[in-house]
């Protein structure tokens, strides 16, 4: 039994690995990983497209292997006992908006890890004197380091890293990897894939992926440079071996010539629960619009420019009850209902394809759907509801609206505010849906378009062809318009407002017959689903682990 600190170290072995990827080609068949031991470095290498980054995610629990088996054992001989698992992906991932230090401080609260305990990770990684810059200005050596020092904070006991030294100098990538070296002195087993044969000598024991996902040679350093007929790593790149060849005998401990760091057990919260997770998100996503001030001056901005707007547009005095201007009337509320849904779009649009891969990455360990949903809406909710509440003022303050009762106006405040709740769970759901930021650009006239078209408002819904007439039962903007129509006792101005009223009414027939708490309802539910549906999205798009983190480090295994 090996035990670290408090913690049990993790032995890391597979046999016989094959995986089909979606498309169905066998991209790994028949690959044996050797028997890690716990506080051991294996390097996997391989030439391009062979088949590492895929092997490190099956590893990890992140992918379903076909055939073969994967076996993560912590060395307590408690088959029940799951070990602390870190996976550093390729890309440095990490909000870049952020200071350095503010953004390891929400990943270690997400984790539910002591915040203090950043600088000490930041010293160990040499960045304690970047730790106030932004994580944007800093260099991609700086930033790859950044990365491991977000999976470090929850002192793993097995880290994964993909390809952490690519893109770094000859130096500072030896420097990282006698790092690593140094992390598995203190326990920590340590698996990394790399391109570079110099990394390869820091290793305890070396696989190669041959081409096409084949099995190459493994071993220690030394029996792989005796097995290669040059004496270099880089006759092994090509190299084949039979399924099941033997594998490595594995060595004794190495003797480092550098102290292993410091093995302190982490100081852990009792757990990362939902509401704690919602809490931290939302104190994260409202530092992002902090730091991030363009982002923050368009989401402040872009409602104020469109009140104004609305306000140069719109004549005043159209819902007089004594010269009522009835088609004027409709155009003022549809594109009041036009405009809470825009907001609601556009602040959900950008919210998730910006940082999918961030959540990708912390789904993998901590990351609970629902939180990271409702703190989107924690924090864009407010400001709709102000941008709403401002639509509404401004215009009636300028006589563009009914000098009617409060109650009048608390039922149109009401259906604005589901219209952008709606089209935020919308903006999210499509977000979410999106890979970057310039398809969710594109996505948006596409949205926006069939709201206009089908609202009911230019065509009414009786003059609809059949088609049109079922799509507009899917446009949240259709009920929202219905329900301010209906709110604002349209029909009543309207038959006050001589032929053309009497002309509007036949044209809309039944569109504000029914009370606004209907068209509420639908609004809601509408929101609801079209969350869940965000929800299930991101479910599929960012699988979790199979040996995913227990921050109390004392769940069951994952099936
Ligand atoms: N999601 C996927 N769908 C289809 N093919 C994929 C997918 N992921 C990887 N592949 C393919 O599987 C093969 C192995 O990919 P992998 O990323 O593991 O290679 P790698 O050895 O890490 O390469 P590199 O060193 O260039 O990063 C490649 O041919 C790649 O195109």
């Amino acid at each position: 039994m090996v035990t670290i600190g408090e913690q049990p170290g993790v032995e890391l072995s597979a046999r016989g690995v094959e995986l089909v990827l979606p498309g169905g080609g066998v991209a790994l068949s028949g690959i044996d990983v050797p028997t890690v031991a716990p506080g051991r470095v294996l390097g996997i290498a391989g030439g391009s497209g062979a088949g590492k980054t895929l092997l490190l995610e099956v590893l990890a629990g992140l992918r379903a292997p076909r055939h073969g088996q994967v076996s993560v054992r912590a060395a307590t001989g408690d088959a029940g006992h799951v070990p602390r698992y870190g996976f550093v992906p390729q890309d440095d991932i990490v909000h870049r908006a952020l200071p350095l230090r503010v953004a390891l401080e929400y990943a270690a609260r997400l984790r539910g890890t002591d915040p203090g305990d950043v600088p000490r990770v930041l010293d160990e990684l040499g960045l304690g004197d970047v730790a106030g810059q932004p994580v944007r200005t800093l260099s991609g050596g700086q930033r790859k380091r950044a990365s491991i020092a977000i999976e470090l904070l929850s002192r793993p006991r097995l880290l994964f890293l993909d390809e952490p030294t690519s893109g770094l100098d000859p130096p500072a990538g030896a420097r990282l990897t006698r790092y690593l070296v140094r992390l598995a002195a203190s326990g920590v087993t340590v698996v990394f894939t790399t391109h570079t044969p110099a990394d390869l000598h820091h290793c305890d024991q070396v696989m190669f992926i041959a081409p096409n996902g084949r099995p190459g040679p493994s071993g220690t350093p030394a029996e792989l440079l005796d097995l290669s007929p040059d004496g270099t790593f880089e006759a092994l790149y090509s190299m084949e071996v039979p399924q099941g060849g033997e594998q490595s005998r594995g060595r004794a401990p190495r003797a480092s010539t550098e102290p292993p760091l410091p093995s302190t057990p982490a100081r852990f919260s009792p757990a990362t629960g939902r509401l704690r997770q919602w809490a931290v998100l939302t104190g994260r996503d409202l530092r992002l619009l902090r730091h991030d001030r363009l982002t923050a001056a368009i989401t402040v901005g872009s409602p104020l420019i469109i009140i104004t707007m609305f306000a140069l547009l719109f004549r005043p005095g159209v819902f007089d009850p004594a010269r009522p201007s009835p088609a004027a009337s409709a155009m003022v509320l549809f594109w009041i209902a036009f405009g809470a849904f825009f907001f609601g779009l556009a602040y959900g649009l950008p919210q998730i394809c910006g940082e999918l891969a961030v959540v990708r990455r912390e789904r993998r360990t901590v990351l609970r759907l629902w939180p990271y949903l409702l703190a989107k809406l924690t924090v864009l909710g407010p400001v709709l509801l102000l941008a709403d509440a401002l639509l509404l003022v401004v215009l009636r303050a300028l006589d563009r609206l009914p000098a009617a009762a409060m109650s009048v106006h608390a039922s149109l405040f009401a259906t604005t505010a589901l219209a952008s709740f709606a089209a935020l769970a919308l903006g999210l759901c499509c977000s979410a849906l999106v890979s970057e930021p310039s398809q969710a650009a594109l996505v948006l006239p596409l949205l926006c378009f069939p709201q206009v078209l089908f609202s009911g408002a230019f065509v009414p819904v009786p003059g609809m062809a059949a088609g049109g007439r079922w799509i507009s039962v899917a446009m949240t903007n259709r009920w929202a318009f219905e329900a301010l129509g209906s709110g604002a006792g349209l029909e009543t101005l309207w038959r006050g407002g001589g032929a053309a009223g009497r002309t509007l009414l036949d044209s809309y027939g039944n569109s504000f017959g029914h009370p606004a708490w209907v068209g509420w309802l639908i609004l809601a539910g509408c929101a609801v689903a079209l969350l869940t549906a965000a929800w299930l999205v991101l479910r599929r798009r960012c699988p979790t682990s199979a040996h995913r983190l227990s921050t109390s480090d004392a769940g069951p295994v994952r099936p």
